[in-house]
């Protein structure tokens, strides 16, 4: 089986031996069966607004100063995070990854790399579909690569989201922007997601196939070659950088910075390319560099991970937002699910 058609496959897989399981050690098990009963025959809205409580001003002001932070930056302090919906000593998190949304030089089948290039509106119908896939999936903190086209894949992902906290972008690149985007509510800071944008989960620089049309390369230097270049793990395009060279600046930040948000309970998602996810999927999954060659990613589709006690388990991708079995993994998922449907109903 193809490797995308494999990973979306095991998205649908739906454990009924895993629910057995969980719910012989659960205390809310009735709760979760019936959650998971209602499941089946129930899609509950996709997009709602959240409440927004104001008040208590001059103290927040107060603390706000005091704390000198726009939006709560985890990477600077993971655990005194306070913005998401994580209780904080958890050793269980949730992971999504998603490859942006069909490009304007997806569509026209020209090799893209590192050229910032926006979603076509095919992307973008393809993100606001992978929002509502994941509607109900707990986010904390979003990372993206430095490129318009995960960052909109993002945000437009996350307009779906029934939580209804608005992702916003942090902007730590010097003093100013810094303190000219701070937030002075304590407030609306918890009603927020932080949006971490990081060069180094790029798209692979692909050097001087930047801007060529994928069919004409071939043409002019074989199938072979340009797949060569595509698809081997250690061998570049010219003057470009092979999945290698990509895995190195991107694991490395991912182990850096993601994963101990991720193992301090806070749940992630990370928008970024088809290279870049492809080097932090071979990290996770522990292919080898043959079994990179055929992995292949799809625009637009959410890809689920737990973590248990430091391990990364695969688990595909959601089909629905209703879909019982991934809210079934963990106790986590299954209560986050049912608060967000007794908020709604
Ligand atoms: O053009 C690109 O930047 C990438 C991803 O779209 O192409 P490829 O599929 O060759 O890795």
């Amino acid at each position: 089986m193809a490797a995308e058609v494999y990973y979306q496959a095991i998205g649908i897989v739906q454990s009924h031996s895993h629910l057995n399981n969980f719910n012989r050690h659960q205390k809310h098990q009735s709760n979760i069966v019936r959650l998971v009963a209602r499941d089946f025959v129930s899609c509950n809205g996709l997009s709602r607004r959240s409440t927004n409580r104001s008040g208590r001003r001059n103290c927040t002001v107060i603390r706000s100063l005091a704390s000198q932070t726009s939006v709560v930056d985890p990477v600077l302090s993971p655990s005194r995070s306070n913005a998401g919906d994580s209780n904080k000593k958890s050793n269980e998190a949730a992971l999504i990854l998603i490859r942006h949304g069909e490009s304007l030089w997806n569509e026209k089948n020209l090799f893209t790399g590192c050229v910032d290039v926006p979603l076509s509106k095919k992307g973008i119908d393809e993100a606001i579909e992978a929002g509502k896939r994941i509607s109900s999936i707990p986010v904390d903190v979003i990372f993206t690569s430095a490129l318009i086209r995960a960052q909109m894949t993002a945000m437009l992902a996350m307009t779906q989201h029934r939580r209804g906290k608005v992702p916003i972008i942090l902007h730590n690149e010097s003093e100013r922007a810094k303190s000219w985007s701070q937030v002075f509510s304590e407030d609306t800071k918890k009603q927020s997601i932080p949006v971490i944008a990081a060069w180094q989960l790029n798209e692979r620089m692909y050097g001087e196939l930047q801007g060529l049309n994928k069919q004409e390369t071939a043409d002019r230097y074989g199938k072979e070659q340009v797949h060569e270049w595509r698809r081997s793990y250690d061998i570049p395009p010219p003057n470009g950088e092979s999945l290698e060279m990509c895995a190195q600046r991107a694991v490395a930040y991912f182990r850096d910075q993601i994963e101990p948000q991720l193992l301090s309970g806070k749940n992630v998602m990370i928008s970024a390319h088809g290279n870049s996810l492809r080097s932090i999927i071979m990290y996770l999954d522990k292919l080898t560099s043959q079994e990179v060659i055929s992995l292949e990613l799809s625009t637009g589709i959410p890809m689920l991970y737990i973590i248990k006690e430091g391990r990364f388990i695969r688990r595909g991708s959601p089909i629905r937002p209703s879909e019982a079995g991934v809210y079934a993994y963990t106790k986590r998922l299954a209560l986050y699910k049912q608060k967000l449907d007794d908020m709604f109903q």
